[in-house]
């Protein structure tokens, strides 16, 4: 409190009580996400010197001006939480030296668009911390049951709790007391985005990580719905094609993957698979997009395009802008994206699909698509033609693959 040498003490006293209350009312306005979408359009997305400098909003504004608030106090609330109301308390301290909020980001969406690649790439960056492993997918496996036996197994499998969580997976001794906070905390439980059928909501979970960690900044990469659904169908299929007793311990066969041990055994085409998987309404990742700008501001939701990123000029481009969002310095940053997870070099050829069924499978992809990216121009993230283009070129693509006896490709 150095700056406040020479005031009188009642002069300070009534300074910090303006000062905690101006915080709470901050915080409090900040998190409204069911307001009107910004009138702006994506032009008039914020400066990226400006995004870059406004890591901590909404609910942790920087010290006042003139440093009347200093040292590590938040850092060391923070060090000694536990749960996450305690991490909700000390987020109303002033951020004082700390540069990020903890935890600070997730990478929550999508499976297959990259995001093994997205999580090695930030975890690379000396100014972030990635959590252990990549996916703890604590908010799926160990909350929101949708009943009391589900709840009594989360409760079992996570005896360690939000604690557990905290320190284990997130890592929270070295951000707060090693690091003090000046380095950015984040993990990659992509299954956030979709839920898991039948256990818990996309929904859900994005209304609890919103109770829980109102400050976080989300980052969502969203791939052309077809290839992604191709994506995950091969792995899947990966799994199948070991003997029972070798499947990943997680693992459920559900009615949809009932397709792929045809497939596994001859019996069936990937692309009729993939085309099973989205009539069963899975991979439904355009909709649930729209779930999420529904239920997060936009200032906290980074919507990245796979097609984009992962394309040539994607340092300057996207990357960059990932960093600037988090609040990280890309001059720092790896110079390129890795490839993680990649199984198409297996199948350079693609797979093999009947025409009906290619087009019946874009006929229900497309009007999602469309629609999200009107939603996506609506919200002011982006041109809506400017996102389909891409992913217009890919169906047009798979489309000239057929052959006149009506077989066609994908290609991943
Ligand atoms: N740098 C780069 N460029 C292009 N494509 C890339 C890159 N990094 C990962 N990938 C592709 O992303 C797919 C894996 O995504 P995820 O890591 O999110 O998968 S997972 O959900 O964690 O299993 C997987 O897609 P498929 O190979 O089509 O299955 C990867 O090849």
């Amino acid at each position: 409190m150095a700056a406040h040498r020479g005031l009188p003490g009642a002069a300070v006293a009534l300074l910090s009580v303006f000062l905690a209350i101006a915080i709470i009312y901050l915080s409090e306005q900040g998190l409204s996400a069911d307001g009107p979408a910004l009138a702006t359009s994506w032009a008039a997305a914020p400066p990226a010197a400006a995004r870059l400098n406004n890591s901590l909003a909404p609910s942790a504004p920087g010290p006042p001006a003139g440093g009347a608030v200093d040292g590590n106090a938040r850092a060391a609330a923070v060090a000694a939480c536990r749960s996450f109301a305690c991490l909700r308390a000390a987020h109303k301290l002033p951020a004082g030296a700390a540069r990020f909020n903890f935890p600070h980001a997730m990478i929550v969406g999508f499976p297959k668009c990259a995001t093994t690649s997205l999580y090695a790439y930030l975890a690379a960056h000396p100014q972030a911390i990635a959590s252990q492993p990549k996916e703890p997918n604590y908010f799926m496996r160990c909350r929101n049951a949708p009943n009391a036996t589900a709840a009594a197994a989360a409760a079992a499998a996570c005896p360690g709790g939000e604690a557990d969580y905290l320190q284990r997976a997130m890592k929270l001794d070295e951000a707060a007391l090693v690091h003090k906070l000046k380095k950015a905390a984040f993990e990659g439980s992509t299954v956030y985005s979709t839920g898991k059928k039948g256990f818990v909501t996309a929904e859900a979970i994005a209304a609890d990580l919103r109770r829980e960690l109102p400050w976080l900044k989300l980052v969502m990469a969203v791939r052309e719905p077809m290839t992604q659904a191709f994506s995950g169908r091969v792995h899947t299929a990966s799994y199948l094609s070991r003997p029972r007793d070798k499947w990943p311990p997680w693992f459920t066969l559900q009615n949809h993957d009932a397709c792929l041990l045809r497939f596994a055994a001859g019996n069936a085409t990937m692309g009729r698979c993939v085309l099973e998987f989205v009539e069963a309404g899975m991979s439904r990742n355009t909709f649930l997009l729209k779930q999420w700008m529904g239920q997060w501001p936009r200032e906290q939701l980074h919507v990245m395009q796979y097609e984009n990123f992962t394309g040539p000029a994607a340092a300057a481009g996207p990357l960059s802008d990932l960093q600037l969002f988090l609040g990280l310095d890309p001059s720092l940053a790896p110079r390129e994206l890795p490839r993680e997870h990649a199984r198409r070099d297996a199948h350079p050829e693609g797979w093999p699909i009947k025409k009906g069924e290619l087009e019946r499978l874009l006929a229900l992809i497309r009007p999602e698509a469309e629609s999200t990216a009107a939603e996506l121009e609506r919200r002011g993230y982006t041109r809506a033609e400017h996102w389909l283009a891409p992913w217009r070129r890919i169906w047009k693509a798979a489309l000239a693959t057929c052959s006149p006896g009506g077989d066609c490709r994908v290609v991943l």
